[in-house]
This record gives structure tokens, sequence and C-alpha cells, in this order.
């Protein structure tokens, strides 16, 4: 589940995220050093073969991973959601769709007629389906699409997604690189994936690490 933070909204100047010469890992330093930005409006990918450090790169952004050297600056007040390679799922639960979307904050947390009057994106047809269900009860792909849309349409200011893709079937990850556009200005997004095919249809930029 996106876990949003609770800091007032970043401020609009400048990059969200500087990361600069930075060597992350976890017992021992497994990627870096690397240095990027990534400003409010873009969708960075992140690509490199298995085991080269994207997870890592994420979750020293995020949260977990050890940060060996070089630093990680975030814009004041940006808030963070982390939607994790493999998102942890309770085995029962009782609860549902609208629930998580509520957990990610009040910007996720409405029905599509009310979305509009705000100017804001409706909730796609097929997540709209999937707000009563009990999330113990949604399908892999379910889950996938409905806590990535959380963690976009949410309170965060930058998004971070660990292979959004998974468990997607071809037309579900058109309908996630439509999510990736929608309201795009609002958040920067730094995201993992191994389909070329996706990265170039959803990034405005694609850095390759692990070379
Ligand atoms: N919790 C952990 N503790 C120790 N080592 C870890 C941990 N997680 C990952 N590693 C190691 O760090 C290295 C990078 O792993 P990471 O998951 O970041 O790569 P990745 O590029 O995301 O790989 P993939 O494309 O296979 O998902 C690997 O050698 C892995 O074994």
């Amino acid at each position: 589940m996106p876990k949003p933070a609770e800091s007032p909204a970043a401020a609009d100047a400048g990059p969200l995220l500087r990361v600069h010469a930075l060597q992350a890992g976890h017992a021992r330093p497994v990627v870096g050093p690397l240095s990027f930005e990534i400003a409010r409006g873009e969708v960075v990918g992140l690509w490199g073969r298995n085991g080269s450090g994207k997870s890592t790169l994420l979750q020293a952004i995020g949260h977990g991973a050890r940060i060996f050297g070089g630093r990680i600056e975030r814009a004041p007040g940006t808030r963070v959601a982390y939607q994790e390679q493999r998102p942890v799922r309770l085995s029962a639960s009782p609860l549902t769709g609208l629930d998580l979307l509520r957990a990610a904050g009040p910007a996720a947390d409405d029905r599509p007629v009310h979305r509009r009057q705000r100017g804001r994106p409706a909730l796609p047809t097929p997540l709209a389906a999937l707000l009563r269900q009990r999330l113990d009860r949604l399908s892999g792909g379910q889950y996938q699409l409905l806590g990535v849309w959380a963690a976009l349409q949410g309170a965060a200011d930058l998004v971070l997604l660990d292979e959004p893709t998974n468990n997607l079937d071809p037309h579900h990850e058109t309908l996630l690189v439509d999510f990736l556009k929608a309201d795009a200005d609002r958040r920067g997004v730094l995201l993992v994936s191994h389909e070329r095919g996706f990265l170039d249809a959803s990034c405005s930029r694609i850095l390759e690490i692990g070379t």
C-alpha cells in the first residue's frame, strides 16, 4: 500500500529529487555512484539487468536501503509514495478497494463523478468496479492496478514504482501508460521496468544503470 508522508506540499520551484553521487546497498554497496534529478511532470524510467540495483535505488530513496556515499535531497515538504516490487498483501482482510484509495490521501479517495467536478482525472471504469471489493479477493493484476492508481492519484508529489507492470496483461499495461500521463504535472515519477516498450511509451527519460 502506498505510504504518503504527512508533510505539507512541496514547493513548486526546482527539482523534487536530487540524487548526487549516491552509493546504496545493503550489507555492501550494490549501486552507484549515481547522480540525477527528477522534476515535477517527469516520468523517469530505470532500466538495467537483473541484480543491477534498481530496486535498491528505489529503496534508498523511499526507505530501507543503506546509503554508503553521496546524498539524496528531496524538496522541502515532498511527499513520497512507494509501490514495492512485491506489494505486501494480507491473506485475510476486510479492507476494500476504497479503503486502499483513502489510505493514499484525499485526492485518490473519490468516486468518478466527484473527481470530474474537481477537474481531476476520473477513476477509470475498471477500478471503479473494485471499490467495494475486499482487497484479499482481488486478482494480482487488479491489486497492482489499484495500488499504482492510488500512488499516482494520492497525496504524493514523488511516486516510486517498482515493476508496475507486474501481473498486468497487455490491455491493462496500456491503461497503466494512461494512468501515468493523467495529471502528470502534479508529481514526479521514478519507475523500474524490464519492459522496454512500456518504458518508451510512458517515460520522459530513461536512465540505464549497472553498465
Ligand atoms: N535485502 C537485501 N539484503 C542484501 N542484499 C540484497 C537485498 N536486496 C537485494 N540485495 C542484493 O542487491 C543486489 C541488487 O538487487 P536489486 O533487487 O536492487 O536489483 P534489481 O536491479 O532491482 O534486480 P531485478 O531486475 O532482478 O529485480 C543483488 O545482488 C541482490 O542480491
